[in-house]
């Protein structure tokens, strides 16, 4: 592919894609889609309360979460989208069975509508995510969502933050687009986004501390003592409760994410999705350079039996994550020795 200037539109880059690679041409569509989707839902989040109570609460997802009115409106926009692209099933985080939208269309696509519903109201970043796959074709409409998500055809999120940008690829590098308001279209911004292999920043929600499994505590407490511990660096730490808005910084300036399993009911596999939040962010975090496991498994090699199952996601600075790893394959010194905690842990008994 052509190196492409800044400004390029999304349009232009993806008559490139298709130009290299015909076989994308339906998967070009989809992601032409979601882009037309989000510019609806950028405005809408734009208007704030102007628009109506966002947060206002409705009925339970499949997955026990309370939904919210955006959560609603940006799965409508999405999926009405989605219906007129060459789109076989659709498997929503707020719908609890796989949609058929055009039987015998090409190709699956996962997708939260909404991610970071916990910061709808509060004007905090926000996000569609989604991961296209292609379709198995047959009365088994979930069989298309039961492959390992090296079988994606391309993933992205759209982040309605301070500029509405699209993070996407197609499996070759992650690229950026910002949307230009004025023209009404997104524009190339980043033509490869490439991740710090080391990094100095962690995101981790810590309140969960206690609930964590012993390599995670173990990490963290290492990444608090800093440069006097057996990390030999200090670190910051960041967690804005969005997944995306987390993502866009690991892809920018590096740092490693984790949403782990913890001993918290219905916890054990973490919160995120694998079909629809973990999978599309470890092809957009692989494609950038850095790694995505599931603490010990590469997450692309996962395969979901249930749409809506979870899997834990370590993911960002391939050092970072590779140091995670070491944690639970037993290779850290125990942090409980540690001189600045004494013989307590922080955050281990
Ligand atoms: O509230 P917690 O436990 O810190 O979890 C925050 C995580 O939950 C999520 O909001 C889950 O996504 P949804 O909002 O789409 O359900 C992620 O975006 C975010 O990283
Ligand atoms: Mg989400
Ligand atoms: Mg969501």
């Amino acid at each position: 592919m052509a190196d492409l200037a800044v400004g390029t539109p999304l349009d232009a880059y993806l008559a490139q894609v298709v130009q290299a690679d015909a076989g994308l041409r339906d998967t070009a569509a989809v992601v032409t889609a979601v882009a037309e989707a989000a510019i609806d839902i950028s405005a809408v989040i734009g208007r704030g309360a102007l628009g109506g109570d966002l947060a206002a609460t409705g009925d339970q997802n499949s997955d026990g979460d309370v939904q919210k009115a955006l959560d609603v409106i940006a799965h409508d926009r999405v999926t009405a989208a989605l219906r007129g692209a060459p789109v076989a099933t659709v498997a929503s985080e707020e719908a609890t069975d796989v949609m058929v939208l055009n039987p015998g269309a090409p190709l699956a696509v996962a997708i939260d509508p909404l991610d970071g519903s916990s910061n709808i109201g509060v004007n905090m970043v926000v996000g569609t995510v989604f991961g296209i796959r292609p379709a198995i074709q047959g009365d088994d409409v979930e069989a298309s969502f039961r492959t390992p998500g090296t079988t994606q055809l391309a993933a992205g999120f759209v982040n309605y933050g301070p500029a509405t940008t699209l993070i996407v690829t197609f499996g070759k590098g992650t690229q950026t687009f910002v949307l230009d308001r004025e023209q009404g279209q997104f524009r190339l911004t980043v033509a490869a986004m490439k991740i710090p292999a080391a990094a100095k920043e962690y995101a981790i929600n810590a309140s969960n501390a206690r609930f964590w499994d012993p390599p995670v505590k173990a990490f963290v407490e290492d990444c608090l003592r800093g440069s006097e511990g057996p990390r030999d660096k200090d670190y910051n730490m960041r967690w804005l409760g969005s997944m995306v808005a987390d993502m866009q910084r690991v892809l920018t300036r590096g740092g490693v994410f984790l949403y782990p399993g913890d001993s918290r009911k219905g916890y054990a596999r973490g919160r995120l999705r694998l079909l629809y939040e973990v999978a599309p962010v470890a092809m957009l975090i692989e494609q950038a350079g850095g790694t995505a496991t599931d603490g010990q498994e590469r997450i692309l090699d996962l395969v979901a039996t249930g749409i809506h199952e979870r899997a834990p996601l370590i993911c960002g600075s391939a050092e970072e994550v590779a140091c995670v790893g070491t944690y639970y394959a037993g290779g850290k010194p125990d942090a409980g020795r540690s001189p600045l905690f004494g013989q307590r842990g922080l955050i281990r008994p």
